[in-house]
């Protein structure tokens, strides 16, 4: 290969050695930096699109600051590959997402490159500003850029970080990475506005009201009027999308072409001559270069594995066909709604991955994309639910807890008819610590008037949601990600509250589980009482009210009671357990033991495994019932 073929990223020996690269040397890196993900993501998994996209933006960025000094904060993170990559992580970059490989998103303890730990979106304004005042009060040589994108600049917490900048005044970048999509497409007045063309409805409305304000100054008005339709197109230039940020003043430049690496460095360097908050508004693509992505961002956002070649997913093996718990509450929420037309269906900003996609097409006008607006959505929720809607809030775990006090404050405080409808409930796998659903038995259960369940299958699932959707008060379902067990489906008879289901007799104890691990709990009960220890398991199947009448008879008839659960054990279903009993003096006659997780965050990997390490599957349940009840 001639001098100027030489590869380049595998030349790099830090960051510092981009500075130094010509635009051609820069552009051929782009390709390979794109090479190198497309290849790593199609065997790994991951945000493919959404880390295509930034890769100019990356180059340009590190091309103009020193990330070792310079504190580059990624919003959300997931599109940060290719600044993974180009600090100190090209050759660990194919341990992507896999147990003990690098993270997905940024992390400070992977990288001293990264300087803020992501994964919920929204953060990169109030963490960049929090790094600026603590630079000026340091008196620290450094500059600090947040980079979020569009989709997370809907969120409430960006514009909280947006008004106090605008404010303090202080040195701090925010680039706005507007592709135009969250997951799906974007949504909100926000989006349409950054994205608006000038003659739009709201432009012509202006220039008429201009126009009538200005007849109407004497003298002087018709000369302006005509001043003013000769410089139309100023007038247009005048309002940019930058209007907005410039009323929370800040100085905004832009909309500049994301994927020119020329000027993106231009303006960026402009940038450190600028006193006080910036806004530099970037357009880029979702999955630019890689054409399957480019034509469908929504489905490349985040990925499994793919052939390259054709974009096309590779065979999943063949347990993996059977529906997943998201599939089915998406068909079962469409067959209630069918028969109920007061249920309404709202996500934030996850339509594809809550399942609502099929509800949404079924039901336009009950179904709502909010944004990634978590908190609004759940007091959303409970202004419909006060005029005798049932609205359904489809969201994962994780992300639910950023509207925990409109959960306490807005819904259950009033005792509202609000459904939570709580996806990726437990151990989710490569998405690591900040994605894992491990605390909402522990968040939700302690708020009164707050109903608890989580289903052993996709067929109690069904159950469950019509339970809660006949209920007059606030219910949580949570459920695992992924495939189900292939129970059979269509049976939707509502609950008892606080019922449990004796999945098998025994004599010696009894195993008490809760959704997920119900039937990893049944399989090691069985194997056990081959060798001779019987055991009693019980499906409890809500964290609250707990089952009262199953809990005494162990109490009552049995020497031990193990629990078993895929939440933090501090608050969870186990500790919910053990309150019941000494409350009611009841420890004195049974042994409790508790399985769940401990007070630690779980790392990234393959959910199996980690479900294995945390002693939660059936090897991991049987070891510890024989320990404790033999
Ligand atoms: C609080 C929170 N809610 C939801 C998500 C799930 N999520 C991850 S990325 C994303 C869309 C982000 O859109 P944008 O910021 O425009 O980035 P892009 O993917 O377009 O690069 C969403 C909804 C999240 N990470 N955090
Ligand atoms: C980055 C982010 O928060 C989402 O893309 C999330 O990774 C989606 O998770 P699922 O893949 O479980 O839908
Ligand atoms: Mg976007």
């Amino acid at each position: 290969m001639t001098s100027q073929e030489e590869p380049i990223l595998a030349g790099l020996a830090s960051p510092e050695d981009i500075r130094g690269l010509s635009l051609t040397q820069l552009n051929r890196l782009a390709r390979e930096v794109r090479e190198l993900i497309i290849s790593v993501v199609s065997t790994n998994g991951g945000h493919l699109a959404p880390s295509l996209g930034t890769v100019e933006l990356t180059l340009a960025l590190l091309k103009v600051f020193d990330p070792s000094k310079d504190k580059i904060i990624w919003d959300v993170g997931h599109q940060a590959y290719a600044y993974k990559i180009l600090t100190g992580r090209r050759d660990s970059f194919h341990t992507l997402r896999a147990r003990g490989g690098i993270s997905g998103f940024p992390r400070p303890v992977e990288s001293s490159f990264d300087h803020f730990a992501v994964g919920h979106s929204s953060t990169s304004i109030s963490a960049g500003l929090g790094m600026a005042v603590a630079g000026d009060i340091l008196d620290k040589d450094q500059k600090v850029l947040s980079i979020i994108g569009d989709g997370s600049m809907t969120a409430g917490l960006a514009f909280e970080g947006l008004n106090q900048a605008g404010d303090l005044d202080r040195d701090l970048v925010v680039v706005l990475n507007d592709n135009e999509m969250s997951i799906a497409k974007n949504v909100g007045a926000l989006s349409s506005f950054l994205s608006s063309n000038l003659s739009s409805r709201w432009m012509v409305r202006f220039k008429k009201d201009f126009e009538s304000f200005m007849r109407q100054i004497p003298r002087i008005g018709d000369d302006i009027l005509n001043y003013a339709r000769k410089s139309e197109e100023s007038l247009k230039n005048f309002f940019t999308p930058g209007i907005l940020f410039e009323a929370l003043k800040f100085n905004y430049i832009g909309p500049v072409d994301g994927h020119n690496i020329t000027s993106l460095s231009r303006i960026l360097e402009q940038t450190k001559t600028l006193q006080g908050p910036v806004l530099v508004h970037v357009m880029t693509r979702k999955g630019k270069g890689y054409k399957p992505a480019e034509e469908n961002p929504t489905f490349y956002h985040g990925v499994g594995c793919f052939e390259p070649e054709t974009g096309l997913a590779r065979k999943k093996p063949d347990g993996e066909c059977l529906p997943s718990y998201t599939d089915v509450f998406g068909r079962t929420l469409c067959e209630l709604g069918e028969k109920d037309d007061s249920i309404v269906a709202i996500t934030a900003a996850m339509p594809e991955g809550t399942g609502l996609g099929a509800f949404a097409e079924r039901f336009p006008e009950r179904f709502f994309d909010v944004g990634i607006c978590e908190q609004h959505a759940v007091t959303f929720a409970a202004g419909m639910a006060t005029q005798g809607l049932k609205p359904v809030v489809a969201i994962y775990s994780t992300f639910l807890q950023r509207s925990y006090d409109q959960v306490v404050h807005d819904v259950c405080l009033q005792n509202l008819p609000v459904t939570f409808c709580l996806d990726r409930g437990g151990i989710v796998g490569e998405d690591g610590p900040t994605h894992h659903g491990n605390f909402d038995f522990s968040y939700l259960r302690h708020i009164p008037n707050m109903i608890c369940m989580a289903p052993k299958d996709e067929a109690e699932l069904q159950r469950m949601l019509a339970t809660a959707l006949v209920h007059p008060g606030p219910v949580s379902v949570r459920y695992p990600r992924g495939v189900g067990t292939g129970a059979d489906l269509g049976e939707t008879a509502p609950l008892d509250m606080g019922s449990s289901e004796v999945m098998k007799e025994g004599t010696h104890g009894v195993i008490l589980a809760i959704g997920s691990r119900v039937y990893p709990a049944l399989e090691a009960a069985l194997e056990m009482e081959k060798d001779g220890l019987s055991l009693r398991v019980v499906n409890a199947r809500f964290v609250k009210p707990l089952p009262l009448q199953e809990l005494r008879e162990a109490a009552a008839n049995y020497k031990g009671l193990l629990v078993v659960e895929e939440n933090a054990l501090a608050g969870g279903f186990g500790s919910a357990v053990l309150e019941f009993l000494a409350d009611e003096d009841l420890l004195q006659g049974v042994r409790v033991k508790r399985l769940g997780i401990g007070d630690f965050f779980v790392e990234h990997g393959p959910p199996q495994e980690l479900r294995q390490n945390l002693g939660l599957c059936k090897n991991g349940i049987k070891k510890a019932a024989m320990e404790f009840f033999q």
